[in-house]
């Protein structure tokens, strides 16, 4: 079948498909908590997140006091994890109109996947929780290989399973990370301006920039059409 899309389109997860960063705010302040180290606001927690768990409790701690230890992070991660597991979608949603636009791409039989850092069991949690699941042929998390996004190899490896090459694909991103890891590839790559980075996104030069779902189709259609697909 032609159509003007790209053959697939690879989105991060956090800030990009999900506003997940109440949900993340509260497994953070659960383990800050615990530590005896005070919360940490929402809005702070958004600019934590995209480098996965890990990063991102490094990132609690270190605003909260001393930074953490290596035996600090064996120690919170797990704890983290847990409770983040049992809250993954309380109050977790996709963005406004991405599940009409993942519909639209699916229907147009463009290939999807989901290149995120992060921890892949969560992952298909939130997926499922969020009924888009089957929409996904390929999912890797943070911890699915030994290297994770900004390294390019994450999303190369995720359209492998599709089976596309990166000339014939573009990501969808919120953070430096995923910007970063797309410009290695190297691959188009479509930057949200709702998502979670601190930079605005637009300053990362990404090949394209979308302020809403709404405008992903059309954004899609414009990079692609002077490629061969
Ligand atoms: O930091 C995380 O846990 C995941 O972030 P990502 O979905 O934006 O890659
Ligand atoms: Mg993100």
């Amino acid at each position: 079948m032609t159509n003007d899309f790209p053959a697939a389109v690879i989105f991060d997860l956090d800030g990009t498909l999900v506003d997940s960063a109440f949900d993340l705010t509260g497994a953070l302040n659960f383990v800050l908590r615990s530590e005896n180290r005070p919360p940490v606001p929402l809005a702070a927690v958004r600019h934590m997140v995209g480098r996965g768990a890990r990063v991102l409790i490094e990132n609690g701690m270190a605003a909260t006091g001393a930074a953490a230890t290596e035996d600090d992070i064996a120690r919170l991660l797990p704890l983290f994890l847990d409770y983040y597991s049992d809250h993954v979608a309380d109050e977790s949603i996709l963005f406004p109109g991405a599940r009409a636009v993942l519909l639209e791409l699916a229907e147009a039989n463009v290939r999807l996947g989901i290149c995120t850092n992060k921890p892949i069991s969560l992952t298909h949690q939130l997926l499922r929780a969020l009924q888009i699941d089957d929409l996904f042929p390929a999912v890797l998390g943070g911890d699915s290989l030994p290297f994770r996004k900004p390294d390019p190899r994450h999303i190369l490896e995720t359209l492998r399973l599709l089976d596309i090459p990166a000339t014939k694909a573009v990501m969808v991103g919120d953070s430096i990370h995923d910007i970063e890891a797309a410009k290695k590839a190297p691959m188009l790559v479509i930057g949200v301006t709702f998502g979670y980075s601190e930079t605005p996104v637009a300053d990362l030069l990404p090949d394209a920039v979308i302020d809403a779902y709404a405008d992903l189709p059309a954004a899609l259609r414009l990079l692609t059409k002077d490629r061969v697909f």
